[in-house]
């Protein structure tokens, strides 16, 4: 036993056997571990050696009479791996080896058990060509898996399989063999799994080892008692201390300049800026810049609610009051109150506005040709996404992707519309978010020393427009007049774009050129449920929130899970048994309540589904605006499709999926060309994207008469038996 006090880090299989022992062993050894880490030598740790162990540093110490903790003693480090029942966790341990990689220096656990039983003797379809066959051992070895578990991962031939074997397979390597299964090439894996440099570090030296940052996916280095404690003690959600490489290396570092950071849903974007606000507000604090803070803005009040309730969690009390979580139309509202701004800020539909264009078009629109529909579209694609006051402006601007072509004249026309529109909202002080933004912009601009934010978070980047993106410039701190290094730290997801606002961030003076990165790994979803919601925005072209196309290339989710269940049903009643037996199946797969969420694409629907699930005697909760959902609150939860941006549960259903009702008939009806009609169009699949992927294991898509045109193709076999037995 080392006499010193040892490094003490927790392997993360540590903490999933520790959630699974009873609550009381649970103290038991959570007392054991701090006990490790200040005192290993105490009495009653009773460290004792595994007999028959292969690797001779694996030894358990007691948590109680019948519960043990497999913990490693290697090179002045503790790492305490697993805890169980006795005889189970001698079972865990005997055959387990750890050793470092000597290509990527991060640290091991392999069970050499696989070695001698290989996958493919337990696998029925053993006919099938081995799922690796297409790589040779030294691909294999290059991506990270130990030599010896060569013959193992050989036998496999399902992706099942593989996931089946996960267990025994490094983290790091396993990550590997997925990319491979998804497709990717050798070099694609690396630069996935960004191991595109040559570890420095020596494989004997097992203390530097654990401390690399594909090791610290698997292994947490416990600096501190009280964080100790809480991990300890609370369920642990694995992201607030176990962050991927490709993750962990987009946070701690020095960027030059502003960085975008893309992914699909649920790849943890949100939790790579939790931890990078949390990094940058350490280093404020190191730093004694007493003054100096972080913001961090959402597009939607609901998840900037969860991000603050989520960085509670994560952060110290120090360092939460580093970090201020608005979403940006908030924060522009206070801002402008405190400048003496007096205007009203109007956000979302009101009937003043709607007024303010039907008086407007009533005097100058009449005889232009084109429908106020038409002239609202433009006024907010064309006129206020490039920040024009004036008619030469408009006479001026670039109409790219404007479906509906207008010569000079009419512009000028059009033009008088807009100015009468724009008189009346100023007559009655009101002004639209741009107006607001533009105006916090400005007074920035005259007194550039007013704010204390050192750096910027920004997440929802998709859903914010032009004016936005240029306000959040000008609250960037500047170097050389631009933002400058480490200012800006943006993330977001094109293909979730569901407000219909699109930017290119380098028109908005934020340059992400050389710092812009994509996630791809998917923790929320499983492959089922991601390939589903994949299936719905197939085909549809979106931006990179820049000049350029992003793509859905490459995503993969790390589990699997049951396939959505389709319910085509004929009417109401029938959707609204379905549903119900849905939701009974899920709790009898363990499911809590408070952990399903139904989801509707307007109030209407939603109000009819609550009314519905009342009836029949189920507790439901409205998801609240502006309110974290408290999850211990008992309960079905639900909302619209758009209050669930951001959130997650482990069960979604989606009901009304209806021909009609997605996308909205009176929307498509009102669209007043071609390109409007297929922004609808593309909105609406954004939105059932958004929604399916916020389902962790099970998603329930749901209609109560024809089905939209927008479910999958996948799912159109359903659709027409449906119809047909209907028609019958
Ligand atoms: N390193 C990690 N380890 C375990 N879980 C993770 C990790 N990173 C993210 N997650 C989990 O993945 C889920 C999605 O994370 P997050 O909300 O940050 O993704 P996102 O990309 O912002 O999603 P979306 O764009 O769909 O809102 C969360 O449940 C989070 O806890």
């Amino acid at each position: 036993m080392t006499a010193r006090k040892p490094d003490v880090h927790i392997m993360i299989d540590a903490l999933l056997s520790q959630n699974r022992l009873p609550r009381a062993v649970q103290d038991k050894a959570a007392k054991l571990i701090l006990k490790l880490k200040n005192d290993p030598a105490a009495n009653g740790i009773n460290f004792e050696s595994i007999e028959g162990a292969r690797d001779r540093h694996m030894k358990s110490a007691r948590i109680d009479q019948g519960h043990r903790a497999i913990v490693y003693d290697r090179g002045g480090a503790l790492i305490v791996l697993w805890m169980d029942k006795h005889d189970d966790a001698y079972r865990w341990a005997r055959d387990r080896i750890i050793d470092v990689n000597p290509l990527t220096a991060s640290v091991q656990v392999t069970d050499m058990s696989l070695v001698e039983v290989p996958p493919a003797a337990q696998a029925a379809g053993a006919a099938e060509k081995p799922r690796f066959a297409d790589y040779s051992d030294a691909n294999l070895v290059a991506v990270g898996v130990p030599e010896a578990l060569l013959p193992a991962i050989r036998a496999i031939r399902t992706d099942e399989e593989l996931e089946a074997n996960k267990p025994g397979i490094p983290a790091d390597a396993y990550d590997a063999l997925v990319c491979l299964a998804a497709g990717y090439s050798v070099e694609e894996t690396l630069e996935e799994l960004e191991r595109t440099t040559a570890s420095n570090i020596s494989a004997d030296d097992f203390a530097a080892a654990l401390k690399t940052p594909e090791s610290q996916r698997s292994f947490w280095f416990v600096e501190d008692d009280q964080e100790l404690q809480k991990v300890l003690d609370e369920p642990l959600e694995f992201w607030r201390i176990f962050l991927h490489p490709s993750q962990r290396k987009l946070v701690n570092r020095q960027w030059n300049g502003p960085v975008l950071v893309r992914g699909g849903a649920g790849t943890g974007k949100t939790v790579v800026a939790m931890h990078r606000a949390r990094y940058l507000a350490g280093r404020l604090i190191t730093a004694k810049d007493a003054l100096g803070k972080i913001l961090f803005t959402t597009f939607t009040s609901n998840l900037a609610a969860d991000v603050k309730a989520n960085l509670i969690n994560l952060c110290s009390q120090e360092e939460m009051d580093r970090i201020e979580v608005m979403h940006l139309d908030g924060w522009v509202t206070d801002f402008l109150r405190r400048q003496g701004y007096q205007r009203e800020i109007l956000y979302g539909d009101d009937p003043r506005q709607t007024d303010a264009w039907d008086a407007a078009f009533r005097v100058h629109g009449k005889d232009i040709g084109l429908s106020l529909e038409f002239l609202r579209d433009e006024w907010r694609q064309v006129v206020q996404a490039n920040g024009i006051s004036d008619m030469p402006g408009y006479l001026r601007v670039q109409r790219t992707g404007r479906g509906t072509s207008i010569d000079r004249k009419t512009k000028e026309k059009v033009w008088a519309v807009f100015a009468a529109y724009r008189a009346r909202l100023d007559e009655e002080q009101l002004s639209e978010p741009e107006d607001a933004y533009r105006h916090a912009r400005d007074i920035l601009r005259a007194k550039p020393a007013l704010l204390p934010y050192r750096a910027i978070m920004v997440d929802e980047a998709q859903d914010l427009g032009a004016e936005a993106f240029r306000l959040i410039a000008e609250i960037a701190p500047k170097a050389d007049g631009v933002a400058g290094p480490d200012s800006l730290f943006i993330v977001g997801d094109a293909h979730q774009r569901i407000y219909g606002r699109r930017a290119a961030m380098s028109k908005c003076g934020i340059n992400v050129r050389g710092r812009s990165r994509k996630l791809r790994i998917c923790y929320r979803t499983s492959d089922e449920i991601r390939r589903f919601a994949e299936a719905i925005i197939q085909g549809v072209t979106v931006d990179d929130l820049d000049d350029s196309t992003d793509d859905l290339k490459g995503y993969r989710s790390l589990f699997h899970g049951p396939r959505p269940d389709i319910a085509i049903t004929s009417s109401p009643e029938d959707e609204l048994s379905a549903l119900v037996e849905w939701i009974e199946r899920c709790k009898a797969d363990g499911i809590e309540e408070s952990e399903i969420c139904v989801l509707a694409r307007t109030n209407d629907l939603v109000k009819a589904a609550a009314d519905g699930l009342k009836a029949l005697g189920f507790k439901v909760n409205m998801l609240a605006r502006k309110k974290a959902d408290d999850r211990t609150k008992a309960g079905l939860r639900l909302g619209t499709m758009h209050r669930a941006k951001g959130l997650e549960f482990a069960a979604i259903a989606i009901v009304d999926v209806n021909d009609g009702v997605m996308p909205p008939r009176w929307l498509l009806d009102a669209a007043p060309d071609a390109a409007i009609r297929r922004q609808v169009i593309e909105a609406d699949k954004a939105l059932l994207h958004v929604s399916s992927t916020r389902a962790k294991k099970r998603l329930f898509v749901a209609t109560s008469g024809d089905a939209s045109d927008l479910l999958p193709k996948a799912t159109a076999g359903d659709r027409k038996a449906a119809q047909q037995a209907r028609a019958a």
